[in-house]
């Protein structure tokens, strides 16, 4: 075992949920650190709502079990959930209201009174960036400034940990980025956080480590290096061209760093240890043998990669 259990914010068990005979969560097992970013990434429907449901007591399990802080976690327990803050999907403000109004209203509801309350508030306007908008009604603010706000109501009562279920979806690009920021600024603070999406470039982003979830099952988890080791670790280099493309790659084989070399008659595929160090020189050697190169192209794999190896699928569908 690599790392202590109990100093884990999370710890999750072989969990197990059932839809009739849908497996939506299958013995699904991961640990968050303290300060920890964890993201699950997968597709729609890989069951990434269903598990963080059951992390946050909203729904049963039917096997194993979450810990949370070191509280066991259940529907009806109340421990556990101080331990930690929810964001859902879908926004849960309101509207007429202005943002510090949202924080007033929602920091009473968990018991927050008077300095406190006040203090409090105004450390969440400047963790999600929305002090100087304070005062505006949600229902004027964008998409993303919305979607922060709801973060906002998700970090009151400062959980030790933050659970964000596709923050993003549905937003434009900017909000996204503004969005991206504020959960960045959580773990500045300290707090961990376990992060859904279906967006690679945001777990390659935000995320300390990555669990790659498929039908309900989790298929591969580590660093995003880690991950990428999986599927070999090796890159492309496409050298397109004409010429003698055959001697060619009977010299590119020799070069130390490449593994495989493949002709076809618009080019060479070139399977390589690190192709950024190597293509400059693997051009000059193309190029010695004749070849009129006309495109030169590199391919390294990402989590994208990644996620095919492990489950067979794309993660774009
Ligand atoms: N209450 C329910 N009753 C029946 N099936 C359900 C229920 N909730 C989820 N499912 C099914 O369980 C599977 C996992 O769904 P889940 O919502 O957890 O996936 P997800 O990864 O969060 O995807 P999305 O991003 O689309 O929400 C899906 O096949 C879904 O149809």
């Amino acid at each position: 075992m690599s790392r202590a259990q109990v100093d884990d914010v999370l710890t999750v068990d072989h969990l197990v949920r059932r839809f009739g005979d849908l497996v939506a969560v299958d013995d699904v097992s991961f640990r968050i650190a303290p300060g920890e970013t964890y993201g699950l990434l997968g597709p729609n429907g890989a069951g990434k709502t269903t598990a963080i449901s059951m992390i946050a007591g909203l729904l049963r399990a039917d096997g194993g079990s979450v810990t949370v802080a070191g509280h066991a976690m259940a529907p009806d327990a109340v421990e556990p959930k101080r331990h930690l803050g929810l964001v859902p999907q879908d926004l849960a403000i309101y509207p007429e209201l202005t943002a510090k109004e949202n924080l007033r209203f929602f920091g009473k509801l968990q018991g927050l009174r008077g300095a406190e309350l006040t203090q409090r508030v105004q450390e969440v306007l400047d963790l999600i960036g929305l002090a100087d908008r304070a005062k505006d009604r949600a229902k004027e603010y964008s998409g993303g400034m919305k979607r922060r706000l709801n973060i906002g109501v998700g970090l009151l009562h400062k959980p030790e940990l933050l659970i964000l279920d596709e923050p993003t979806v549905g937003v434009d690009p900017q909000s996204r980025n503004s969005i991206l920021e504020s959960v960045e600024a959580l773990s500045v603070e300290g707090m961990a956080v376990l992060y859904t999406t279906h967006y690679m470039e945001e777990a390659e982003r935000l995320c300390d480590r990555i669990g790659i979830i498929d039908s309900g099952r989790l298929a591969a988890e580590g660093t995003r290096d880690e991950l990428i080791q999986l599927t070999g670790g090796t890159d492309t280099i496409r050298l397109g061209g004409s010429g003698d493309l055959t001697a060619a790659a009977a010299r590119l084989r020799e070069h130390p760093g490449v593994e495989q070399v493949d002709a076809d008659r618009a080019g060479l595929t070139l399977t390589v240890r690190d192709a950024p160090t190597l293509v400059a020189a693997l051009v000059g050697v193309a190029t010695d043998s004749g070849v009129r190169l006309a495109d030169v192209e590199i391919t390294r794999p990402d989590l994208e990669s990644v996620f095919l190896h492990v489950t067979g699928k794309a993660l774009r569908n």
